[in-house]
């Protein structure tokens, strides 16, 4: 499995989007420590593997964040499983990664896994009513950061704010309670001084719809949190 612990930036792709070729040469030689494919509707096994082959000619590191049984491709660097923290339902926390290891338990390659211990904090965010979400406080927030450092020994938490941008002072907050998780933050990282601004905190930042919208700023996200 990729040394997460190592990264300041990822770049998030979603299957269910275009992105031209030249976009996409771009963002892989970017500079960015790997591409997350991943999204929260409309994953399939088509378009992730169609994203697959043309991401995998290039060097960079590339993982799959599975959002949906049916839709995982073999052949990434990594696989990233998420489980939703804040859910209000227990399906998005354990039923479903137990029906999937239940499943294929035997086939899988717990080397090539890492589990996310996601909390959810944008109510606008499609992730945020299809997991069935609350909105936690931030002392919540700290328990859930607690929880997946120390009873859930999780590789990453990550504070996903898809969509909006989050509050740096609650990140800062986080970072400084975790030392052995990594902590990913994401959502609505548009600028340099943004990409600085949650850089100076979470481990790694992950940059998402800005790609789809205005590659140049994406693209100059990375070397914000790289020199931060
Ligand atoms: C060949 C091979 C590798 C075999 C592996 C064997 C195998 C089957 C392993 C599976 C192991 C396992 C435990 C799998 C679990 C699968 C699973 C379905 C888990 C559920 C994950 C979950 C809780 C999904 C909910 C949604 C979620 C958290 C998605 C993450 C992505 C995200 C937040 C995207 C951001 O939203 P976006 O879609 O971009 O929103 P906008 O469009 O508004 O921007
Ligand atoms: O799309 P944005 O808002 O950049 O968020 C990135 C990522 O955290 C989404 O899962
Ligand atoms: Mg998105």
């Amino acid at each position: 499995m990729e040394k997460m612990n190592e990264w300041d930036h990822v770049f998030k792709l979603d299957p269910n989007k275009k992105i031209s070729d030249q976009d996409l040469q771009s963002v892989c030689e970017s500079g960015t420590d790997a591409i997350i494919v991943g999204g929260t509707d409309g994953v399939t096994f088509e378009n992730v593997h169609d994203l697959w082959e043309r991401i995998e000619p290039y060097e960079v590191p590339c993982l799959l964040e599975i959002s949906d049984i049916e839709a995982i491709t073999p052949g990434f660097d990594g696989y990233l499983i998420p489980i939703v923290l804040n859910s209000q339902h227990k399906k998005w926390l354990l039923d479903i990664q137990h029906h999937a290891v239940k499943e294929y338990g035997d086939i899988i390659d717990w080397k090539s896994m890492a589990t996310e211990g996601y909390c959810v904090l944008n109510p606008d965010a499609k992730v945020y009513q299809h997991t069935n979400c609350y909105l936690p406080d931030d002392a919540d927030v700290l328990a859930y950061a607690r929880i997946a450092e120390h009873l859930f020994q999780l590789p990453i938490f990550y504070l996903e704010y898809s969509g909006t941008y989050g509050d740096p002072k609650l990140v800062q907050r986080i970072a400084e309670e975790l030392n052995q998780t990594t902590l990913f933050y994401g959502g609505g990282i548009h600028t340099p001084e943004q990409a600085r601004e949650m850089s100076a905190h979470a481990d790694v930042i992950v940059v998402g719809n800005i790609i789809y919208e205005n590659i140049q700023a994406a693209l100059a996200t990375v070397q914000a949190a790289k020199s931060t």
